[in-house]
């Protein structure tokens, strides 16, 4: 039986439904704080459950034969971490503690981890490698470190074994446009793009177009988060086959500015899109690529859906198909 933590949110109900079709049995604990309840397989055993309230968590592991973990359960915008740090240690730091003594305690040996490039803050040498310096400019990313750590020092003392993934920005949705990003307060440049066609908004502000790039707009590594989801299978084989724990950069490797979305987006819905400039948002890096080489190497990952256009055309699926969302 494989747990997935944050199973009702936007990439955890795509791991659910990729686990379910690749013949694993499922239970999925999640608090619907920002994830939907809509969004998970019915084939899906489901939890309203919070990863911090341990007799919960303890009896899902009491009831369950659990194999293995993927955690996808978090806060994750970055501006609210900055204005509420203590959400962040609370809910991700202290929920992975939680999660940790439960683990030990049944002897559930082996966690999937959902890390971000943020942890790297700003780069210095582009594309970043896992070996990269690692220094968050935002308590999200902090959090995520910290978390990181606490799954180090809990393999060495209970050989509990994790592969951290490090995700850059996950886009996209399944091909049924059933299941997709669907977030109450959305800040992701997708989504948000698509909302002008959609007639939801009258347009979308561009942060910043003085950045030392081609078009002076940011430059951001989009992963097909069916390519993001594959990658987790990988890791849970590489984990089942009693490899070291591990940590991976999930990205394509080529960037695409935010005006390029926007156009391609344009092209994608055959409707034009009015665009801003606004000042740029505090703490964003000019360009984030991943090199993906190491996932490539070691967990034989290929992304098959690079192209940014496949990962709007999907996300578009989705939005045309649930407008108001779930
Ligand atoms: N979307 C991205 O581009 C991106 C990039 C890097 C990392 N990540 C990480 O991937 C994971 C999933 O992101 P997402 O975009 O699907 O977010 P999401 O908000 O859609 O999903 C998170 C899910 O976790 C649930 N949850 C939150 N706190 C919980 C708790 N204490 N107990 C139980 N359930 C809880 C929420 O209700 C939600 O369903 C997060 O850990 C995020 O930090 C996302
Ligand atoms: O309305 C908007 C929204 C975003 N952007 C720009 O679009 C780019 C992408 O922004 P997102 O908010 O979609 O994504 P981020 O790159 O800020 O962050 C995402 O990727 C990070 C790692 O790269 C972290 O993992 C984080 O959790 C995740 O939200 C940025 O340059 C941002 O300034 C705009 O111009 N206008």
């Amino acid at each position: 039986m494989i747990l997935v933590l944050g199973g009702a949110g936007y990439i955890g109900s795509h791991a659910v439904k990729i686990l379910i079709e690749s013949g694993e049995s499922v239970v999925v604990v999640d608090n619907l704080e920002t994830g939907h309840l809509a969004s998970v397989n019915k084939k899906a055993i489901f939890y309203q459950v919070d990863i911090r309230d341990e007799e919960a968590l303890t009896a899902v592991f009491e009831a369950h034969d659990i194999e293995a973990i993927l955690h996808f359960s978090a806060n994750s915008l970055v501006g609210e971490s900055c204005e509420n740090p203590l959400k962040y240690f609370e809910n991700n730091v202290y929920g992975a503690n939680v999660l940790l003594k439960v683990m030990r305690d049944h002897d559930v040996k082996k966690i999937i981890f959902s890390s971000t490039a943020a942890v790297y803050g700003e780069p210095k040498i582009v594309p970043i490698t896992e070996e990269s310096e690692t220094l968050p400019t935002n308590p999200y990313g902090e959090s995520k470190l910290m978390m990181e750590k606490m799954f180090k020092w809990s393999d060495a003392a209970h050989g509990i074994k994790f592969v951290s993934l490090r995700y850059f920005n996950v886009a996209g949705a399944d091909k049924s446009g059933d299941i997709g990003e669907a977030h109450t307060v959305e800040t992701h440049l997708i989504p948000l793009v698509l909302q002008v066609p959609l007639g939801k908004r009258e347009a979308i502000s561009i942060y910043g177009d003085d950045y030392p790039t081609k078009d002076g707009t940011c430059i951001r590594d989009y992963i097909h988060v069916i390519d993001l989801i594959h990658a987790h299978l990988l890791a849970l084989n590489y984990l089942r086959a009693g490899n070291e724990s591990n940590i991976f950069n999930l990205g394509s490797g080529s960037g695409f500015s935010v005006k390029e979305v926007i156009e391609v987006a344009e092209e994608v819905t055959g409707k034009p899109i009015k665009t801003l400039i606004a000042p740029r948002r505090s703490g964003d890096p000019s360009v984030l690529i991943a090199s993906p080489e190491k996932a490539k190497a070691i967990l034989k990952w290929e992304p098959k859906h690079t192209n940014v256009r496949e990962i709007i055309e999907d996300a578009w699926r989705f939005h045309i198909n649930k407008p108001n969302g779930y």
